[in-house]
């Protein structure tokens, strides 16, 4: 029997081939800006996949400006400019945030939608004070870590054409909220959210079912795929690496960890991951995947082998 699916696949090379006629071609400044996303980034990368993946976001885009001036046209009046949204979800250390930025930097090439913002739920994480009142330390990045309504706040005041949002910001050095300190967008273009959580629908409270979710305000949303194998080895050697980057700080709430041996960061790491991030992933993130548009499937290296895309 037949096996029907929502998604097309593609492998890398029949995806890469979708690049047709567009000038997939990188300005010397455009290929700095990009290696300074990521030193490990492979240009080859970028090429065969994330060009083609804007294209088709910069389609997908160009197809809502054509509805909005439609509108416009309906109501004889000029509606408020309101920004595309993108979601992009995944585990932790999957590279969601690169993503972000890779998308971003070559979204920003497009002369119909130069202002690309990156939003990221850390942000909307209760501040310690908070999560240690309510003894959630040890489930950061879990749903009830999140200020959810306050992220959803956020997505309603940027589809309903805000001047300016106030989005407040994490620091990984001190692992809390920053206090009292916000981020200003302007009236983006396009708005690309991130984080683990994006795609979840919380469990209903009992006769009180949540009537929006953050999925609710995505025009496009993309799942960051990776086997567990790989993310935790990802993720032990971040950790490892962050020794002598930002755990050398003595400001950093992780300044104990400094000075680890190599093999006392790979038991700390992974202890960190079994007991916290891998029970996230497998409860919460995972879920969701089948929620997304797009999903990026990554292997090794973090080389993407397959593209699915959801069919319309
Ligand atoms: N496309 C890529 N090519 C090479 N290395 C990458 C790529 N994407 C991510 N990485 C590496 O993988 C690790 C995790 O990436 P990143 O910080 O973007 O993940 P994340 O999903 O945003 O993580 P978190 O949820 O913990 O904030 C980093 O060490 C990063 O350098
Ligand atoms: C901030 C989150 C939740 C998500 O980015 C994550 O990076 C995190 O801090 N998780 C908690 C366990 C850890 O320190 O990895």
């Amino acid at each position: 029997m037949e096996n029907y699916s929502p998604y097309m696949t593609f492998a890398k090379e029949e995806w890469a081939k979708l690049r047709f006629n567009t000038p997939m071609t990188l300005t010397e400044s455009e290929i700095q800006e990009l290696q300074g996303v990521n030193e490990e980034l492979s240009m080859d990368e970028v090429s065969n996949i994330y060009l083609p993946l804007t294209r088709l976001i910069n389609l997908y885009i160009t197809g809502s400006q054509q509805l909005h001036s439609i509108t416009d046209t309906f109501f004889g009046k000029n509606t408020n400019k309101v920004p595309f949204i993108i979601g992009v979800a995944g585990s932790v250390a999957v590279g969601k945030s690169t993503t972000a930025r890779i998308i971003k930097a070559l979204l920003s090439r497009w002369p119909n939608h130069p202002k690309v913002e990156i939003i990221t739920t850390d942000g909307y994480l209760y501040p310690n004070a908070t999560l240690e009142k309510k003894g959630l330390m040890n489930r950061k990045g879990f749903p009830e870590s999140y200020n959810t309504r306050a992220l959803v706040d956020c997505l309603i005041k940027l589809k309903s054409g805000a001047k300016e949002v106030k989005v407040p910001v994490y620091s990984h050095l001190y692992y809390d909220i920053i206090p009292n300190y916000y981020e200003t967008i302007e009236q983006p273009d396009i708005v690309i959210v991130e984080g683990i959580n994006v795609l979840q629908t919380p469990r209903p409270a009992k006769g009180n079912l949540p009537s929006v979710f953050v999925s609710d305000f995505f025009d496009l949303s993309i799942y960051v795929d990776a086997s567990e194998n790989d993310l935790l080895r990802w993720y032990v050697n971040r950790f490892k690496k962050l020794r002598s980057t930002a755990f050398a700080n003595p400001k950093s709430y992780f300044n104990r960890y400094a000075n680890l041996s190599d093999e006392e960061a790979v038991k700390t790491a992974t202890s960190i991951w079994n007991n916290i991030n891998s029970v996230n992933l497998e409860r919460n993130i995972e879920p969701t995947k089948n929620r997304a548009d797009i999903i990026l499937r990554k292997e090794e290296d973090h080389v993407i082998t397959t593209i699915k895309l959801r069919k319309i």
